[in-house]
């Protein structure tokens, strides 16, 4: 009696899901795109590798890049699956419809959902909409200022004088295992500095101060090398392994250093200072206008430029170091570029940073290949419609029904062949004249476009223009890979997977100052 029941449930669960299902198809016209299994929000398919059917897989959107748009012959693709809700997602890789998403925040807003587990430090500007989101980006947005970036520029000066001169000192060559182990630390300096107001140094042996297990530096570099682990892992399970109680220590440290950070700047003497921290803090206590953030929205906020600020930023200078190992002609165009607005080979300054036009090229076009975010997600709050075009130039408009996700596919729109030139080739003097501006979206555009994009080109370009003026970068010889094919070697060292951002997987790198000899 009771297997009776239960299979006429299960029945009963199966037909719905079925309804349900072509319902859902039929919402967009069954425009062509994926059939599967797994809903795109599900924990699984984050998880599994691509199984027809069933999900599409880990990192589809940087692995398949713009081939499934190819595939199903349109440059807005959808995704209906079943379970465990019947859910539509609609994928954008077409120029025209992301700039009318972007545009349109009443109609498609940010899809906070995707960001709910990086509330853990309080409520912040990138897990919030409407209002509490405009809130949040008033206060903060002026903290990004013009002396901010003058603030990052020197104090990543600093940075990557200290490496050159303490750190690799003589030597003459210098091999990493692989070079997120230089290119983290360097932006979790300056974030620590330009940021947090906190300096940081190579080889400091601080102590620690009274009231704390750990050294600032160490608490920053604990909770931000474990922000995905601290994501994953529950709470109350982080005590039964060393690895994670370290964690765990490190994010309540940091937190209590934020506190800390908080009530002395609201009674200390009132310094000129430019960090990000202070301007917000100096924002919070001067806007009359609206409401005050509470000491848990400051951290929450803060916390988030630590987090949004150290992490794409480490893993685009290294996927840019990659590229221009691989490609030495590329390395040797942009050194003569540093050389000729360097002449007399003195450190660059800020004031140099708007003849720098190679190094924004080359950083521009390693995140048209590798952009740190693949996938911007946003809601369809309204019944609506977006048209886009095939590869014979026919329209087509799709109707998208109200609570459907949409994401704007940075890696299929950076290498959509109707906007880019041989998209899979690395050719940074594309952005060095007229390019297609609407085509190339690694910050996002509009109202919720990244508010650390000059903070990044800044630090980004200081360091580069210093490392590549100094030393050159090769891939580091390894007998395991010795005889492989270029291809081989292209492909390893490219690697990514998807972790918080899109993150190498490992680069192995030798440097090797500039005008001496090697053997
Ligand atoms: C390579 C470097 C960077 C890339 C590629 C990048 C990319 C992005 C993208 C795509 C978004 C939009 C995310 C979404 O809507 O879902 C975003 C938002 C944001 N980014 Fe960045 N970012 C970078 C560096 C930084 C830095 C250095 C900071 C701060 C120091 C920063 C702070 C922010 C903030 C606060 C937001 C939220 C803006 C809002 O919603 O109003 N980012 N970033």
């Amino acid at each position: 009696m009771i297997g009776l029941l239960a299979s006429s449930v299960a029945a009963v669960y199966v037909v719905r899901l079925l309804l349900d299902h072509f319902q859902a198809r039929r919402s967009i016209s069954d425009h062509p795109g994926y059939r599967i299994f797994f809903s795109q929000s599900s924990i699984l398919s984050n998880f599994l590798p691509a199984i027809r059917g069933i999900t599409p897989g880990s990192n589809h959107l940087f692995r398949n890049r713009h081939k499934m748009y190819e595939y199903f012959g349109w440059d807005i693709i959808s995704a209906v699956s079943v379970w465990p809700w019947n859910s539509v997602t609609i994928y954008l890789a077409d120029a025209a419809a992301i700039k009318e998403v972007t545009t349109s925040r009443a109609r498609f807003p940010k899809s906070v959902r995707f960001y709910q587990t990086l509330l853990f430090f309080g409520p912040n500007i990138i897990a919030s909409e409407g209002d509490e989101w405009k809130k949040y980006r008033k206060i903060s947005a002026p903290a990004f200022s013009d002396r901010n970036n003058k603030l990052v520029w020197d104090e990543t000066a600093k940075i990557m004088t200290e490496l050159f001169g303490t750190v690799w000192g003589d030597q003459t060559t210098i091999s990493l295992d692989h070079c997120l182990d230089v290119t983290l630390p360097i932006a979790l300096f300056v974030i620590g500095a330009a940021g947090f107001g906190r300096k940081s140094s190579w080889i400091d042996d601080d102590s620690i101060p009274a009231g704390h297990q750990m050294t600032f530096k160490d608490a920053l570099h604990g909770a931000a090398s474990s922000v995905f682990l601290n994501i994953i892992i529950p709470r109350g399970v982080m005590g039964f392994t060393e690895r994670t109680r370290k964690v765990r220590l490190a994010f309540d440290e940091l937190h209590k250093y934020m506190t800390d950070m908080i009530r002395d700047r609201q009674t200390s003497e009132k310094e000129e200072r430019h960090d990000l921290f202070s301007s917000l803090l100096k924002a919070n206590d001067e806007d009359s206008g609206g409401a005050k953030l509470t000491e848990s929205e400051l951290i929450g906020n803060i916390y988030m430029f630590l987090i949004a600020g150290h992490e794409s930023t480490a893993h685009t200078l290294c996927f840019a170091f990659a590229l221009l190992a691989l490609y030495p002609d590329e390395q040797e165009t942009l050194f003569q570029h540093i050389k000729s607005v360097l002449s007399d080979g003195r450190v660059p300054t800020y004031e140099d940073m708007d003849l720098l036009t190679h190094s924004v090229a080359v950083f521009y076009e390693t995140l048209r290949m590798f952009p740190a975010v693949t996938g911007i997600p946003k809601d369809c709050a309204e019944d609506t419609t977006l048209t886009t075009t095939n590869a014979q130039g026919e329209k087509t408009t799709i109707p998208i029904p109200k609570g459907a996700g949409v994401i704007i596919d940075a890696s299929g729109l950076h290498f959509n062949p109707r906007y880019w030139e041989d998209p899979e080739v690395f050719k940074p003097a594309r952005f060095l004249g007229k390019w297609p501006h609407d085509a190339f979206m690694p910050f996002s555009a509009g109202a919720r476009a990244c508010l650390g994009r000059k903070f990044f080109e800044t630090e980004g370009i200081a360091v580069l223009t210093m490392l590549v003026s100094r030393y050159t970068i090769e891939v580091k010889e390894e007998p395991q890979f010795a005889g492989e094919t270029f291809e081989a070697k292209r492909d390893r060292v490219l690697a990514a997977w998807p972790g918080l951002t899109l993150s190498p997987v490992r680069v192995p790198l030798t440097f090797k100052l500039r005008g001496t000899k090697h053997t």
